[in-house]
């Protein structure tokens, strides 16, 4: 199942490696057609096959841009070797953890004008004794000093709500950043818990943390510095074709660009979290690459992600201390 790119449970990162945890990865099938007919036999005309799961999609994107990272994943059956075999075949190093159920598949019908419909398999349900093995899978990689760990995506049965919690406290006692992109319970129990460097959550999923409606900039800065107040640094706000908002204690930036036909959204979310990752300078230097990642990415079929001559940072706006009172939709 690996090879020297895909380096195995013995890989290891460095002090510049990302160091990405997905739960529930995915092979990602993209269907293409001209439209869906609900209910009927519909053919497709094109179809791309990824790695995919959030964790993946961000390692993919950083090393595709020349960044260090690593991506430690379950993985099981037929579905889970070929999951690896990809990875390789996209340069990404790869800690895979067997377990016994069947790794999913994630299936993106694709039409014409570009409306997308996605639907997103449970994954395998993972005994006790694999949840304890993919956290040492973790700590073995936080054992050699990451630069950041980024936990992203759905949690399969059996990880337990709180598994990002427990691994948020493992990154805590070797000091290692956590980023987390996921929604839900297991969110609102990270969040809870406090300690985490950076979360992504989109509009809708920030509504549900905080339990209410995002109507305008001024909204999701409340939210944002609700979620701050109880211990994450750093939120930044996904918003489709609105851009991204990058909210800390004392400071607030929007991006966006001009709008876009979108060839498929799927991954990017991921590559806006790897943008921001890999970006230098002020916040909003950093958010201006994670908008100009998201934005390519979603000029591309299937789950793929953007290379560097794909990015147009100089689309890019950003704006310090947005109008509170703008609607999200004006943005
Ligand atoms: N329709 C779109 N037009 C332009 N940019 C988009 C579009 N959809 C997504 N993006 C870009 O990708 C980023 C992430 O997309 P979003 O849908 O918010 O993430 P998620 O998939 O995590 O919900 C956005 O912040 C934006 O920069
Ligand atoms: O873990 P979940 O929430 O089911 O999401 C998994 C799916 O999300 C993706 O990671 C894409 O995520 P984004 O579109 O939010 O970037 C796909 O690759 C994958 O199929």
């Amino acid at each position: 199942m690996t090879d020297a790119t895909t380096r195995g449970p013995g890989a290891t990162s460095s002090a510049r490696t990302v160091v990405t945890v997905t739960p529930n990865p995915s092979l990602d099938r993209a269907l293409e057609l001209d439209r869906l007919e609900v209910g009927e036999v519909n053919r497709a005309h094109g179809v791309h096959v990824h790695p995919g799961g959030k964790g993946i999609n961000v390692a993919r994107a950083l090393v595709r841009h020349g960044e260090a990272a690593l991506a430690v994943v379950p993985v099981g059956g037929a579905d889970g070797t070929r999951l690896v075999t990809l990875l390789a075949e996209h340069g990404v190093p790869a800690v895979p953890v067997p377990v016994s159920g069947d790794t999913r598949t994630n299936i993106t019908l694709v039409e014409a004008d570009g409306v997308t419909t996605k639907v997103n398999a449970p994954g395998p349900r993972l005994s006790d004794a694999e949840v304890d093995a993919l956290l040492a899978a973790v700590e073995d990689q936080l054992a050699t000093a990451p630069r950041a760990v980024v936990a992203a995506g759905s949690l399969p049965a059996g990880a337990g709500d709180v598994f990002f919690v427990r691994l948020a406290g493992l990154a805590g006692r070797y000091g290692v950043p956590v980023v987390l992109d996921t929604s839900g319970t297991p969110l609102a129990r990270a969040v809870r818990a406090g300690g985490l460097c950076l979360i992504k959550p989109n509009a809708e999923e920030l509504a549900e943390l905080v339990g209410g409606d995002l109507v305008t900039v001024g909204d999701v800065v409340a939210a944002a510095r609700e979620v701050i107040a109880l211990g994450t640094s750093a939120v930044l706000v996904s918003l489709g074709a609105h851009g991204a908002l990058l909210v800390l204690d004392d400071a607030t930036w929007w991006a966006g660009g001009p709008p876009l036909v979108p060839l498929s959204t799927v991954g990017a979310g991921d590559s806006t979290v790897a943008g921001f990752l890999a970006g230098t300078g002020t916040g909003a230097e950093r958010l201006r690459n994670g908008v100009a990642w998201g934005r390519a990415a979603v000029l591309l079929p299937g789950t793929e992600v953007p290379s560097p001559a794909q990015l147009d940072l100089d689309a890019v706006r950003v704006v310090e201390g947005p109008d509170p009172g703008l609607a999200l939709k004006e943005l």
